[in-house]
């Protein structure tokens, strides 16, 4: 597992990770979020040692990575603007790689064929696109079988199909009892993916939680309900202590469940053409979230204009 303890990186004056500190478990995929520039990059680059943290320490599996003999068999790590030797092959790319930590070739074909490259091994990286880029990143970072798996924007430039096979793929190594820790600005692709979140904002954790409980303490939830005679419907759950928000024939309702609402409904003889509980996407509870923590934010549209009947 990778254990992070008070890390905190600095660049000159400038704070990108502030007391971070937290625990990814084996067995589970563990979405990485925050806003840009929230310090997720450098978190995981400290994870792998790329770059030294200023203070506090970052292990993978009780060690720091600059401390394995063979770090491809600690950790698989595919970050982004990986630096790649665009006349290289992909498969030289592999070979070069797996030389250096002591893994057999035979292992490089394994995963070229894992990640759907393997027709197209011969050719020069250069000329690859982003999506294959992606893909051969993603075979380096399994080459040395690890039991810890740190994907950063695994999905960048990955069509439908390539990106349900990263979700497929992420999913199965935790399966297996790995370590998997993916960053990802796709969130209804995380809420798909991830089982447990790690929400950063400006250098520090916002939330480190079960996917459902994030959801459950962050995500707003209401009752829609429509119905023919919902200016008389309103008045009723307004009575019953709900908030209400009228838009036509369809009401928002806060504070009471949908059963209470579908039964003070039924005891007054109101006809209802729908009525259903609307949780808020992973996305919404995200933004609201770290509303306070962005650091470059567009001016936000004018919401639509509902009729608030309380
Ligand atoms: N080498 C560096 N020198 C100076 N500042 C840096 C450096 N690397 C990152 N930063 C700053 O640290 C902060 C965190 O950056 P980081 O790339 O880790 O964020 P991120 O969460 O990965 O963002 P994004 O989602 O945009 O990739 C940002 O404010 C960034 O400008």
């Amino acid at each position: 597992m990778i254990v992070a303890t008070d890390l905190t990186k600095r660049y000159g004056d400038r704070v990108a990770v502030d007391g971070v500190s937290f625990t990814v478990r084996p067995g589970h995929v563990t979405g990485f979020l925050g806003p840009n520039g929230a310090g997720k990059s450098t978190t995981m680059r400290m994870v792998i040692g790329l770059d030294r943290p200023t203070s506090g320490t970052v292990t993978v599996d009780g060690a720091r990575y600059a401390d394995s003999p063979a770090p491809l068999r600690a950790v698989g790590a595919l970050l982004e603007a990986r630096a790649l030797h665009p006349g290289r092959t992909a498969r030289a790319h592999l070979r070069w790689l797996a030389a250096s930590n002591g893994i057999p070739d035979s292992r490089v074909e394994e995963v070229l064929g894992l990640v759907g490259l393997g027709a197209v091994a011969g050719q020069r990286v250069g000329r690859f696109s982003l999506g294959m880029g992606q893909r051969l990143g993603i075979a380096a970072a399994l080459l040395g079988d690890p039991p810890v798996v740190v994907l950063d924007e695994p999905v960048n430039g990955l069509d439908p199909e390539g990106i349900r096979w990263v979700r497929t793929l992420a999913r199965s190594l935790a399966a297996e009892g790995r370590t998997v820790l993916v960053s990802s600005h796709l969130m209804s692709e995380m809420a798909l993916t991830a089982d447990h979140l790690v929400v950063i904002g400006r250098g520090r954790v916002l939330a480190d939680c079960p996917m459902p409980q994030f959801i459950a303490e962050h995500a707003a939830s209401f009752v829609r309900v429509r119905s023919p005679r919902a200016g008389q419907l309103a008045e009723l759950l307004r009575r019953s202590g709900a908030d209400v928000t009228r838009d036509g024939d369809e009401l928002h309702v806060q504070g009471v469940d949908a059963a209470t609402t579908g039964e003070l409904a039924a005891g007054a003889g109101l006809a209802l053409h729908e009525l259903g509980l609307v949780t808020s996407s992973l996305e919404e509870a995200f933004m609201t979230l770290t509303a306070g923590s962005v650091e470059y934010a567009a001016a936000r549209p004018a919401a639509p204009r509902t009729e608030v009947t309380r």
